[in-house]
């Protein structure tokens, strides 16, 4: 009974419990099935749910489990317990991409060995594009031609030749491969990519790439374990290809890594990105980038002292490298700014992986793989604002924008609610929003929006019934600007920010400053945007010192002026 109880976090409602650990039960061990089965059969004594005796049995098992649960984290607590783990290092796939960079990051773990880490591997490069690409291409390309596809060439030359420089046995993922043909093929019979059959098709990605490192690191002499992520107890949501991971998957994770270690001491190599849906039992997927989630998520599990992720630039940057290249590294940053960069289109981090790191209060770095050196960045919950004016430009491209103006009399009440609900009604996600008392401008989440299937339809349909009671003008082809930084000194930033805009001749479209404190987002045209971000990137960035315009210990909103 107590191996499935473990299960149950102590922040689970009490109603729950009982249900994740069934739920763990069916995608973990027989043995917590059965367990969990005993303990429900046992307080309910075969009597009915309503009866009394039910209820009496079904509250002293309650109390069963949150004593369990609170013996467990007492002892976990406790100054005696030596964890196993220090660090988790996340390596992405530009870290992994071929043969050579996995040795470089051996090596890298060599020196990290006293840390006793926990690797978590993304796809080599750019598997994962190559995989969704040949999912597409075998939808129509017939099943005589499925194993034709170039990029399941292009796939397994990559694996078959990585395993062969680092002289593994090419046995570790030769099932592997042919699965995946096999998938391929039956894509191209049923001429059908579900969501479902996507996640599980790019699974192939990690799933390859940490078998491979796991051997490498074992043949060198580095004693190291492979994971399937989805194995170990990463238990989601069932939203194929954007999941979410679920309480129950914290103390699984913790209680698997840590059993293993005692057992049996050998460095973990955990699948990025993947988890297991909660009621299909299937693979699924966190998203583009889901790797920084599993990532932060082992760290919160196992309490860390530090999670670490490995990227191809020295940390997070004042903007994005390939829109302007003399972004520089910004050395500290909070959960809440990386968090809100991160929401806001910076492709460097995933969009929901502060979220463990901040709720187990686990500092994350940043680092480069290709420049182990650099400090990279230390995101952590506060750091010293005092200074601080912009940290960071943003931009969201394509990004759909609808301004909704009230067709009934000023001051009726219960507009804003009626818009949001049409929103809800149809499962669409807001992003930016700024409202007066009878019209609203709002943008929708490309991510959510363009990933699904009947774009236009799901449009036209919120047009339809916003225009039942307003008049709707939808404005596509926008960007939003996200300025993160100090928005105690708004005043400041925003003085500087139109001063530039207006030299660029720019209009802005909307403006909004988040309930957050760390973010304003501007909407512009998409043709204009990279010109504002680069202007912007050289007005905040490279023309002096802000910090020097911040008068000491000033920490209301600004007006010196520093516009040039
Ligand atoms: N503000 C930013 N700071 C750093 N990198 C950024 C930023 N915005 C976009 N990027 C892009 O993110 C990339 C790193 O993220 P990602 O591709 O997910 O790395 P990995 O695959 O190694 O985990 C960089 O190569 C860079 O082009
Ligand atoms: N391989 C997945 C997951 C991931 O996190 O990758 P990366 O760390 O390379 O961004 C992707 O490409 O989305």
């Amino acid at each position: 009974m107590a191996a499935s109880l473990q299960l149950c976090s102590a922040k689970t409602p009490t109603h729950l419990r009982f249900f994740n650990t069934r739920l763990l039960s069916l995608s973990s061990t027989r043995i917590q099935y059965l367990a969990s089965f005993d303990l429900l059969s046992a307080i309910g004594g075969g009597a009915c749910r309503n009866s009394r005796a039910f209820r009496v049995g079904y509250e002293r098992g309650i109390r069963a489990v949150i004593e369990e649960q609170r013996r467990d984290d007492d002892k976990e607590n406790s100054d005696e317990t030596v964890k196993p783990f220090t660090y988790v290092m996340k390596f992405g796939g530009s870290s992994v991409a071929s043969a050579e960079r996995m040795k470089e990051i051996a090596h890298l773990i060599q020196s990290f060995n006293e840390e006793r880490p926990v690797i978590v591997l993304s796809a080599m490069g750019k598997t994962t594009n190559k995989l969704l690409l040949a999912g597409e291409e075998a939808v129509s390309c017939g099943v005589s031609n499925a194993t034709e596809i170039e990029e399941l060439r292009f796939i397994k030359d990559l694996h078959v030749r990585t395993v062969d420089e680092l002289a593994v046995d090419p046995s570790i993922i030769s099932t592997h491969l042919e699965e995946l043909e096999q998938l391929l093929k039956g894509i191209a019979v049923m001429k059908e990519l579900t969501p479902r059959t996507r996640d599980y098709l790019v699974s192939f990605g990690e799933r390859l790439s940490t078998r491979i490192f796991a051997a490498y690191l074992n043949k060198i002499g580095i004693k190291a374990r492979q994971y399937d992520a989805f194995e170990i107890g990463f238990i989601t949501t069932d939203d194929f290809t954007n999941a979410d991971i679920l309480e129950a998957t914290y103390p699984a994770v913790a209680k698997r890594l840590c059993g293993d270690w005692d057992n049996d001491p050998a460095i973990p190599i955990v699948t990025g990105f993947l988890g297991m849906g909660w009621k299909s039992c299937a693979i699924t997927t966190f998203g583009r980038g889901g790797s920084d989630l599993t990532a932060t998520t082992i760290g919160k599990a196992l309490g860390l002292q530090e999670i670490q992720v490995w990227k191809d630039v020295d940390g997070v940057l004042t903007c994005d490298p390939t829109i302007y290249p003399r972004a520089e590294p910004v050395p500290y940053l909070t959960f809440d700014e990386a968090a809100e960069l991160a929401y806001f289109g910076a492709q460097v981090l995933h969009p929901q992986s502060m979220r463990p790191a901040r709720e187990g209060d686990i500092p994350v770095r940043v680092k480069n793989s290709y420049n182990p050196e650099a400090p990279g960045t230390l995101i952590t919950k506060a750091r010293d604002m005092s200074k601080a004016v912009l940290t960071s430009i943003v931009l969201k491209r394509n990004v759909t924008m609808l301004d909704i103006v009230s067709t009934r009399m000023l001051g009726q009440f219960g507009f804003l609610a009626k818009v949001f609900s049409i929103f809800e009604d149809l499962g669409i996600s807001v992003d930016v929003v700024a409202t007066s008392e009878v019209s609203i401008s709002l943008t929708l989440d490309p991510s959510k929006l363009w990933s699904r299937e009947l774009i236009q339809q799901e449009l036209d349909h919120v047009v339809e019934e916003l225009e039942k009671i307003a008049v709707v003008n939808l404005l596509q082809h926008r960007s939003i600007i996200s300025l993160i930084g100090n928005v105690q000194r708004s005043s400041l930033i925003l003085e500087k920010v139109f001063h530039v805009l207006r030299t660029n001749g720019v209009n802005v479209q909307m403006i909004s400053q988040g309930a957050s404190k760390v973010n304003i987002s501007l909407i512009v045209d998409d043709s204009e945007a990279e010109k504002c971000v680069r202007a912007l990137h050289q007005s905040f960035f490279e023309s002096g010192d802000l910090s020097e315009l911040v008068p000491d210990g000033g920490s209301g909103n600004d007006l010196a002026s520093f516009c040039k």
